[in-house]
């Protein structure tokens, strides 16, 4: 175990059994709708679990990146501005967002608003983690991974001063490092 994690939450192995069975899900209900969605990633966070996820999909699907940002400052938090935007337009498109984690839920409450804005014909969302006892904005994910409880959580994509994120397993941050 990496020397600045407190305890691991889940391990790779229970990562990867999970991602099967969302895998399987999720091709069985896209199969039922006879249509493939679009993956869009979230930067950087989904990006492990993007990779592990899309094995376990058993149908022809694509998929492409966004990176967003939140806006600071004088902004109204939950604004967010658009840093890398999709390849190609999304028109009647359906797409399904990928997520590290769902904490506020204001990036996904954006994202999803502004993809619908773009045309996009439906937006499901799958998401690693869901962190309930901090949602401020009503969205929830179509697909959760784990429940975490309320803590900072690394690991699997999930960064702390955008390190960890290389850890095969989704870890607690030492205390003195995070305060
Ligand atoms: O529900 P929320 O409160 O909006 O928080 C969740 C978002 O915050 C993190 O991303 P971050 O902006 O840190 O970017 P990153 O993926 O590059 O780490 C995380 O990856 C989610 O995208
Ligand atoms: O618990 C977390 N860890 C890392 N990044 C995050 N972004 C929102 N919540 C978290
Ligand atoms: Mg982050």
């Amino acid at each position: 175990m990496h020397k600045d994690v407190k305890k691991i939450l889940i391990s790779e192995e229970e990562i990867v059994k999970r991602c099967e069975e969302l895998g399987r899900q999720i091709t069985a209900d896209y199969e039922a709708k006879q249509e493939a969605p679009l993956l869009v990633g979230l930067l950087k966070g989904s990006v492990p679990f993007l990779a592990e996820l899309i094995k376990h999909i058993d149908m022809d699907i694509m998929f492409d990146f966004m990176d967003v940002s939140s806006y600071e400052g004088t902004q109204s938090v939950g604004n967010i501005r658009v840093i890398k935007d999709l390849d190609s337009s999304i028109n009647g498109v359906s797409i399904l967002l990928v997520e590290d984690i769902v904490d506020t839920g204001r990036t996904l409450a954006e994202v999803k608003r502004m993809l619908l804005n773009k045309g996009a014909k439906e937006v499901k969302i799958v998401s690693l983690l869901d962190k309930p006892q901090r949602r401020v904005v009503d969205i929830s994910a179509d697909y959760v991974g784990f429940a975490v409880p309320n803590e900072f959580v690394i690991g699997y994509g999930l960064d702390f001063d955008q390190k960890y994120r290389n850890l095969p397993y989704v870890g607690v941050l030492k205390d003195e490092l995070y305060e």
